[in-house]
C-alpha cells in the first residue's frame, strides 16, 4: 500500500571543516624560509530548498540519514583544502521544519526557499595564516570544528494538487487506485480508509498528485467520524473533487443532498489565516459508479442541476473505467492553473534564504556549579567553545594560544571575579566540555616549557647560540666527557665492573652518552 508519509525524522551530519597544516617553506639556501601551512577547507551545509517539482516526503521516509561534505585539510605551499560541497534537500513546498525537540525552525512556503538546516564545520588556520610580527613561524595550526549533527522533524502541509472529497464508500479510493499506480485499501464498508493515500497521475504533459483521504460525513467540522484529520489533509491541497455516489441504496441520501452535507462541512471548516477558504478552492465534480444501471440513470438526472450551479460534471466508474480519462485531463487543467498563478505569485517575491537563528556570538557566561570535590567553573559562549574544538591539545603552542585567545576574550578575569583559584576545575563547553585543572598563569605555561611562543629556534636568530655561548657549551661537553671517562677509568680500577659490563664499554658508545648528558 502506497501509504502517504507526511512526517518524518531526518538525522543529519554537516561536512567537518579541514584541519589547518603546519608546514614551513624550504628554498634551495634557505630551507627554513617562514611558515606555509596553508587553511582547512569549511565543511558543507545541508540546505532544504523548497521545490515544487518535488511533492512527498517518501525519499527521506526511506533514506532518513544524509550528510555533507566534509572540508579538505589544508596543505604545505600554501594550499587551502578544498570546500566541502553544499548538500541540497529539495522538498515539497509547504514543509513545516522543526527542531529535535518539536520547536517551529521554519515554515518553506514559498518555491525557491532555502533553509540551512546543518551548517558545516569552519576549516582551521594554517601556520601561515596564524603567522603575526611577533609570532614569526608557529608551529601549530587550528583544527577544523565538527558540523552541525542532530535530527530535525519534517512536517508537510500540501500533501497533493487535488483532494478526492465524498462520503464513505463513496469510491474514492477506488479512484485513485484507477488514476494512478497508487494501491489503497478498498473494501465496501465506511472508513475503508484511515490515512490519506497519494497517487502521482500523469495526464499529457501534466503530472499532478491526488490524495485520497477518509470518508467525509456530516458533523465532520465538529469532529465527527474522522472528521477534522480528513479536514486537515484537505486544507492541504489546491483543488477538490467531489466524489458522489450514485448507486448508494443508504435511504435518505442522493448524489445532490450528499453534495449538500460535503459542501456545509467544507465551509465550516475554518482554515489557518492566509490561506483560501475550503469553498473557494477550484472544485470538479465526478459521478461514480454509472457502470451500474440505476446509477447511470440517477447520474443523467442530476447532472444538468449541478451543471446550472457551475459545476463541471463528470460521469465515471471506477469499474468500467469509463470518464476517466477526460476527467483526468480536466484535473490536469485545473492544476496547471493553479501552478501558474502561485508561479507568478513567486517570481514577484524574492529568493528567501533563511539561517538558524543568529547565536550572540561575543559573549560568554561563567557558571559555578557545585561538584563533590569543589565547585566547578563552566564556560558556555559560542567563541570559547568553538576555540577548544579548534585546539590540538596535543601541541604545547596550540594550548598556549587557546590560553592567549581566552584570556584576551576576559575569561581569565572573570573566573578571578567568580572566586576561581589555582587549581579550580574549568570546563568549557556543555556536555563533554572540556575540563581544565586552572592554572592563572596558563596564559604563560608555553613560553616556560620552550622559547617563547610563536619563534622557531631554527629560524629565529636572536633565539640561537652565540659564537661564544657555542664554544663555552663544547668546553662544557668535553669537560664531562673526560670527566665520564675518568669516573669510568677509576671504577674498573675499583674492581667494581664485572667482566660482561666491561665487554660492552666501548670508549666511543660512552663518549656519545656522556655527550647527550653534557647537552642538557
Ligand atoms: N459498481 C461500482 N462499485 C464501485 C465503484 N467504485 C467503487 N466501488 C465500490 O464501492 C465500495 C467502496 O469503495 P472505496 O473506494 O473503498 O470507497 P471510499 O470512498 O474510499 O470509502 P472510504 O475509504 O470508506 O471513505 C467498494 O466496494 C468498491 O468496490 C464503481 O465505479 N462501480
Ligand atoms: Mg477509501
Amino acid at each position: 500500500m502506497a501509504t502517504f508519509v507526511d512526517r518524518v525524522t531526518l538525522h543529519l551530519r554537516a561536512g567537518n571543516g579541514g584541519n589547518g597544516c603546519v608546514s614551513v617553506r624550504r628554498e634551495k639556501f634557505k630551507p627554513l624560509a617562514g611558515p606555509d601551512g596553508g587553511n582547512g577547507g569549511n565543511g558543507g551545509d545541508i540546505v532544504l530548498v523548497a521545490d515544487p517539482q518535488v511533492t512527498t516526503l517518501l525519499g527521506y521516509h526511506r533514506h532518513p540519514h544524509r550528510s555533507s561534505d566534509n572540508g579538505g585539510f589544508g596543505m604545505g605551499d600554501h594550499r587551502s583544502g578544498h570546500t566541502g560541497e553544499e548538500l541540497e534537500l529539495p522538498v515539497p513546498v509547504g514543509t513545516v521544519v522543526k527542531s529535535a525537540d518539536g520547536e517551529e525552525l521554519v515554515d518553506l512556503t514559498e518555491p525557491g526557499m532555502r533553509f540551512v538546516a546543518a551548517a558545516g564545520g569552519l576549516g582551521g588556520l594554517g601556520n601561515a595564516a596564524l603567522a603575526t610580527q611577533k609570532r614569526k613561524a608557529p608551529g601549530f595550526a587550528l583544527l577544523g570544528t565538527p558540523g552541525w549533527e542532530g535530527d530535525i522533524l519534517l512536517e508537510l502541509k500540501t500533501v497533493a494538487d487535488v483532494a478526492l472529497v465524498g462520503y464513505p464508500s463513496a469510491g474514492k479510493s477506488s479512484l485513485i487506485a484507477a488514476l494512478s499506480a497508487a494501491k489503497p485499501k478498498i473494501a465496501d464498508y465506511p472508513f475503508t480508509t484511515l490515512h490519506p493515500n497519494l497517487g502521482v497521475v500523469q495526464a499529457g504533459d501534466v503530472r499532478y498528485t491526488v490524495a485520497d483521504v477518509p470518508g467525509l460525513i456530516e458533523g465532520a467540522s465538529e469532529g465527527r467520524g474522522l472528521g477534522l484529520e480528513f479536514l486537515r489533509h484537505v486544507e492541504r491541497c489546491s483543488a477538490l473533487l467531489h466524489v458522489l455516489d450514485c448507486a448508494t441504496l443508504e435511504p435518505g441520501r442522493d448524489p445532490l443532498s450528499d453534495l449538500e452535507v460535503i459542501l456545509g462541512e467544507l465551509a465550516a471548516y475554518p482554515v489557518p489565516e492566509g490561506q483560501v477558504p475550503l469553498l473557494e478552492r477550484p472544485q470538479l465534480i465526478a459521478l461514480n459508479k454509472i457502470d451500474v444501471p440505476d446509477a447511470r440513470e440517477l447520474a443523467d438526472f442530476v447532472r444538468p442541476d449541478l451543471e446550472a450551479r457551475g459545476y463541471r460534471v463528470f460521469e465515471i466508474s471506477t469499474v468500467s473505467h469509463e470518464g476517466l480519462r477526460a476527467l483526468s485531463f480536466a484535473l490536469a487543467e485545473l492544476v496547471e492553473e493553479a501552478r501558474k498563478a502561485e508561479a507568478a505569485e513567486a517570481e514577484i517575491r524574492p529568493r528567501i534564504v533563511i539561517r538558524p537563528k543568529a547565536v550572540d556570538d561575543a559573549g560568554f557566561t561563567v557558571k559555578v556549579e557545585g561538584g563533590s570535590d569543589g565547585p566547578v567553573y563552566r564556560i558556555l559562549g559560542a567563541k570559547p567553545e568553538r576555540w577548544v574544538a579548534q585546539t590540538d591539545f596535543a601541541n604545547d603552542e596550540a594550548v598556549g594560544y587557546l590560553a592567549d585567545r581566552l584570556a584576551k576574550l576576559g575569561v581569565e578575569d572573570r573566573l578571578f571575579t567568580a572566586g576561581a583559584v589555582a587549581g579550580s576545575t574549568v570546563v568549557i563547553g556543555r556536555d563533554n566540555g572540556v575540563v581544565f585543572d586552572w592554572e592563572p598563569t596558563l596564559t604563560s605555561t608555553a613560553e616556560l616549557i620552550t622559547a617563547p611562543r610563536g619563534t622557531d629556534a631554527r629560524i629565529d636568530q636572536s633565539a640561537r647560540p652565540t659564537r661564544a655561548q657555542r664554544r663555552e657549551d663544547y668546553f662544557d661537553r668535553m669537560d664531562g666527557k673526560a670527566e665520564a671517562r675518568a669516573e669510568l677509568l677509576r671504577e674498573k680500577e675499583a674492581g667494581l665492573w664485572q667482566d660482561d659490563d666491561y665487554d660492552d664499554y666501548d670508549g666511543q658508545d660512552s663518549g656519545a652518552s656522556s655527550e647527550e648528558t653534557g647537552r642538557e
